[in-house]
């Protein structure tokens, strides 16, 4: 086992991602550095893949290209079942491209309006991509199942949250704690097995 601090550069603008990806890698030994705190001006990358495997690997390759640090990326959204996987690669932008969390909850409950609890069952879904320069791509997946709520609870976590429900623990994400989150989550799940990869 190396003792030395490792550096990764986390590939994301999402504030809510990056405090989930502190509380995880940094008690394993890794420093977890936004890439904003690399270099502020790097423009976002155009999010065009088709699935999230494909949009995580564009943008932990487009940001090790840009830095020349290794990159981890993550990409991920909501799949609602009667909605036929919507909004899915296109969670962030469900609204419009404005990318507000605020009017895809909206949506969200516009399109569930009607819908009865037992039909309402959704899925969240990441898949982490780190890029090291010189190396081949290293990817993990994670996945955690949920119901949407009609009215929201909870202050924390960030995006879909308030209204994704989890039976199991009677709360919702937004009513968990970090560490709870990452316990369970599609996020916390693809973190332990990307960290196993790196061991
Ligand atoms: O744990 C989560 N709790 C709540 N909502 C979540 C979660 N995980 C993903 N989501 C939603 C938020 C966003 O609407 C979309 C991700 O979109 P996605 O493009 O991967 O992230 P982003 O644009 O916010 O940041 P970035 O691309 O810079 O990493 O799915
Ligand atoms: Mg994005």
């Amino acid at each position: 086992m190396e003792k030395q601090t490792r550096t990764l550069v986390i590939a994301t603008k999402n504030e809510g991602k990056l405090r989930e990806f502190k509380a995880v890698l940094e008690p394993l030994g890794f420093s977890a550095v936004p890439v904003g705190d690399i270099d502020a001006a790097i423009a976002e990358p155009k999010e065009t893949g088709m699935t999230f495997a494909e949009n995580a690997a564009l943008k932990a390759t487009y940001y090790m290209d840009k830095t020349g640090y290794s990159c981890l990326a993550d990409d991920s959204g909501l799949i609602v079942d009667v909605l036929h996987g919507r909004p899915g690669v296109y969670s962030a932008r469900y609204a419009g491209p404005q990318h507000n969390d605020a009017d895809n909850n909206a949506k969200l409950l516009a399109e569930l309006s009607g819908v009865p609890a037992e039909k309402r069952t959704a899925r969240y879904a990441c898949v982490l991509v780190l890029a090291r320069p010189g190396r081949e791509l290293l990817t993990a997946e994670g996945t955690c199942e949920g119901i949407i709520l009609n009215t929201p609870a909870g202050d924390n976590g960030f995006g879909y949250d308030p209204y994704f429900y989890i039976p199991e623990k009677g709360k919702t994400m937004a009513e968990m704690s970090l560490a709870e989150k990452n316990g369970l989550s599609h996020r916390g799940k693809a973190l332990r097995k990307l960290t196993d990869l790196l061991r």
